[in-house]
């Protein structure tokens, strides 16, 4: 569905300084797929976006979508591409003095359909997005949910082959975001449109991405599959992107007693463990191995796919909580040091 390849972007500011946006970034992404590409801010993301619909131009490479060298073509043949290619935006963009129904059928009324069939075409769109009952309200009179909700059916008016979503739900509260991908999932699996999100949130992309290309300083450094990049991440960009996804907090009552430093041997120590699949074989090892006490305090678990990732924060009590920590920090997946609690003995 999409080629993207070898693409290079410098932009340069009003002070004349050159900015490398994009360095020699290619992909492709499958005809059905949900595509997510994540990254900090500045990373690039926006730039390979706006690439793919040629609202930004590479320097050079070339953008290929459903067979169309974007690249090659005039901004004529392009205007006429885009109606296959819909866009949402964090902030919606819809037309304060147009009503509801009139921001989805703006696009229809562009290339000119005939009125009725617009009114059909509108009547469905609010249907599938669950607004029927707000075709004549104004956006203003609607919550970022649903506004998003509108963007999308405009966006699917001109039964677009491509969605891209940029930051769609960076703007939403987290029950919202859920909703809004859950939607997008719908949209993807009904009407076999092709998405291609950007986001920083990787809640985003572990709920929804088929595969996810991780930039860094307009840089892909990993690109794969949810599971392999969850499950195993190359990249320490993408690991830390990957434990941010699932992590445990420590509790309320322990950030008050909460110390750095080891003050007295019956101080107690708190780690924080990220597991894949195996949680407790991790904390088996540790209590054989060094004869401690060790409790879970708080624990986070998810699943992603057929993997299931962990956090747990646990405290280690015992002459050997010291040892047993850098067992820990050598062996498992990722451990982090917290501080140290008083122990009760
Ligand atoms: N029009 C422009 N002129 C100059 N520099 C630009 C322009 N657009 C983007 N840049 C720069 O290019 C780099 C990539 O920007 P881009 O917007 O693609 O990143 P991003 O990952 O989408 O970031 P964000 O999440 O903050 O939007 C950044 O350093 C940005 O400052």
């Amino acid at each position: 569905m999409i080629e993207v390849k070898h693409i290079s972007k410098v932009y340069t500011t009003n002070k004349g300084k050159r900015v490398q946006a994009l360095d020699d970034v290619s992909f492709s992404v499958e005809k059905g797929e949900i595509f997510g590409i994540i990254g900090s801010s500045g990373a690039g993301k926006s730039t390979i976006l706006r690439c793919l619909n040629m609202l930004e131009k590479p320097d050079e490479g070339e953008v290929w979508v459903a067979g169309n060298a974007l690249t090659n073509m005039s901004e004529r043949q392009l205007q006429n591409e885009r109606r296959h290619i819909g866009m949402i935006f964090q902030h919606f963009n819809l037309l304060a003095s147009r009503t509801i129904f009139e921001n989805v059928a703006l696009p229809l009324e562009l290339s000119q359909t005939p009125k009725a069939a617009i009114k059909n075409r509108v009547l469905e769109l609010l249907e599938l997005v669950g607004l029927s009952e707000k075709a004549t309200d104004y956006p203003n009179a609607l919550s970022g949910g649903q506004k998003q909700r509108v963007a999308i059916a405009r966006a699917l008016a001109t039964n677009p082959s491509l969605l891209l979503c940029d930051e769609a739900t960076s703007a939403l509260d987290p029950a919202t975001t859920k909703s809004i991908l859950k939607l997008l999932q719908t949209i993807n699996a009904q009407l076999q449109i092709t998405i291609v999100l950007i986001t920083h949130e990787i809640h985003v992309v572990k709920s929804i991405c088929d595969r996810v290309a991780i930039v860094k300083d307009g840089k892909i450094v990993e690109l794969g599959n949810r599971e392999q990049i969850f499950g195993s991440p190359k990249d320490a960009h993408t690991a830390e992107f990957v434990a941010s996804a699932v992590r445990a907090e420590l509790p309320i009552e322990y950030q008050s007693k909460l110390k750095e430093q080891r003050i007295s041997n019956t101080d107690q120590l708190l780690i924080r463990v990220q597991t894949r699949n195996n949680a407790d074989y991790t904390f088996t090892a540790l209590r054989e191995q060094f004869d401690v006490d060790l409790e879970v305090i708080e624990a986070q678990i998810e699943s992603i796919g057929t993997l299931k990732l962990g956090s747990f924060i646990v405290k280690i009590s015992g002459s050997r909580a010291d040892e047993a920590h850098h067992f820990a920090s050598k062996n498992y997946t990722q451990t982090e040091l917290i501080g140290y609690v008083v122990g009760s003995n």
